[in-house]
């Protein structure tokens, strides 16, 4: 997304019962953005989760759920939250606006609409939606490699650990230590150091393709592989992917007494989250492994009862 058409091109949601509504707003959005529609608030929570639209206009009033009821809805939903929503209602009252804005609206306009009016309160919205979208993608990403960063993987490991402790699945983890890196950048440089640690990602990230698999930088040339779902018999055979896949790699590394080639060692644990039960532990674990990866010959993985 270029930074000057941030205003353009977005997916807006108009929610409205009465049809010719929705007919005036769709003539008016949609020669600068992609326009879906829902008649109840019961179908715009629906496409609003299938569709994730950038905005959302919703009517204050319809039968059956009202907007402030679908607006709190969306507001409780984590896939839905962060997508604003501008109440457009004939109610006029500062009472009224009051409550949409309690309700989470970030916005409120009034019928009769002027189509002008919309249209740039849409720009606007969809300008610090995307803002707030880029920010909240720079704060969660490695600047280097392009993975999560640790604040993005700690985030995660605590929605994810809570996930499985409800429905009673194992969550896996693979930390993973670059060889003999201090060598590496020794003998090429560190700017090729940074090169091999954006190729050694890019090869990772092949390994682990679910949707909640999560591949983060852990510090320097540490990286960590969140695997929900997951238990240690299921993380070892991706933790041997990850060594194939780094070996066919295959990024020379001529001061490595490991291999002619770059090789990492791994250290594997799994639990059964519960609450109240700390996810430090599990790192804990992984990191003791990972240590006995490196002092048994590095280029391996460990997990307890397996070298
Ligand atoms: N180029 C580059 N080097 C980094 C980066 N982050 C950490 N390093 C280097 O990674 C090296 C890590 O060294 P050590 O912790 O001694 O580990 P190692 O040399 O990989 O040895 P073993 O882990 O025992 O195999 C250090 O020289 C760091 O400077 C980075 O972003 N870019």
């Amino acid at each position: 997304m270029s930074w000057t058409n941030l205003a353009t091109n977005g997916r807006i949601l108009v929610v409205d019962d009465a049809m010719e509504n929705i007919q005036i707003l769709h003539q008016a959005l949609r020669g600068e953005h992609d326009v879906l529609f829902a008649l109840s608030g019961e179908k715009a929570l629906e496409l609003a989760h299938q569709q994730l639209p950038d905005l959302i206009l919703l009517d204050a009033m319809m039968p059956g759920m009202d907007g402030y009821a679908a607006c709190a809805a969306l507001k409780a939903s984590a896939e839905t939250h962060d997508i604003p929503v501008i109440f457009v209602t004939a109610l006029s009252q500062p009472e009224d606006e009051t409550r949409a804005l309690e309700a989470g609206a970030v916005d409120f306009i009034s019928k009769p609409f002027n189509v002008a009016v919309v249209r740039a309160r849409v720009r606007t919205q969809l300008t610090i939606k995307r803002q707030a979208d880029a920010l909240r993608e720079l704060t969660l990403t490695d600047a280097l490699t392009g993975v999560a960063n640790r604040r993005s993987f700690n985030n995660t490991l605590e929605n994810e650990w809570r996930r499985c402790a409800r429905s009673g699945a194992a969550l896996a983890l693979i930390m993973i230590d670059v060889d003999h890196f201090k060598r590496y950048n020794d003998l090429y440089g560190h700017q090729a150091g940074d090169h091999c640690l954006q190729r050694l990602c890019a090869a990772m990230a092949r390994c682990a393709s679910r949707p909640q698999d999560l591949l983060a930088r852990f510090g320097g040339e540490e990286f960590i592989l969140l695997l929900p779902e997951e238990e240690l018999a299921g993380a070892s055979v991706v933790a041997q992917r990850l060594l194939d896949e780094v070996r066919a790699t295959a990024l020379p590394h001529a001061a490595s007494p490991t291999s002619p080639l770059v090789t990492v060692s791994m250290g594997l644990a799994a639990t059964l989250p519960r609450a109240g039960l700390d996810t430090g532990e599990l790192i804990r674990t992984a990191d003791a492994l990972l240590y006995r990866a490196k002092h048994t010959g590095r280029n391996r993985f460990c997990f307890d009862g397996h070298d």
